[in-house]
């Protein structure tokens, strides 16, 4: 069952995130970060492979990009805040993009 952060368990897992490029969104319950790459061919594969791990944990990413530039927003939609299934997306996300 997907719960709302609550206080005190999102310091912990935020936090690491706030760490390695992710920010709170202004008005919104949600964490954004923006992904550089080599090139269109590196953001469009990295899309593709958080795709598949979006696709087996159910929660999908809002995102956009822009030739090599890729822009997240997570939040939980049907809690309508963050939950630990954004932390866990974040992190996912950092770990495919490491070289
Ligand atoms: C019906 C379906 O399971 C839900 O709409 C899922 C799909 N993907 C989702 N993704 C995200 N980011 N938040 C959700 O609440 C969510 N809910």
């Amino acid at each position: 069952m997907t719960e709302k952060l609550s206080e005190e368990t999102r310091g912990p897992l935020l936090n690491p995130l706030f760490s390695c490029g992710w920010a709170t969104v202004e008005g919104r319950d949600a964490i954004t970060k923006t992904y550089q790459f080599e090139d269109f061919i590196e953001a469009f594969g990295w899309m593709t492979r958080v795709a598949f791990w979006a696709e087996k944990w159910n929660h999908h990413p809002e995102w956009s990009n822009v030739y090599k530039t890729v822009e997240v927003v997570l939040t939980t939609h049907d809690v309508g805040g963050l939950s630990s299934l954004d932390a866990k997306l974040a992190r996912k996300m950092d770990s495919l993009a490491e070289t």
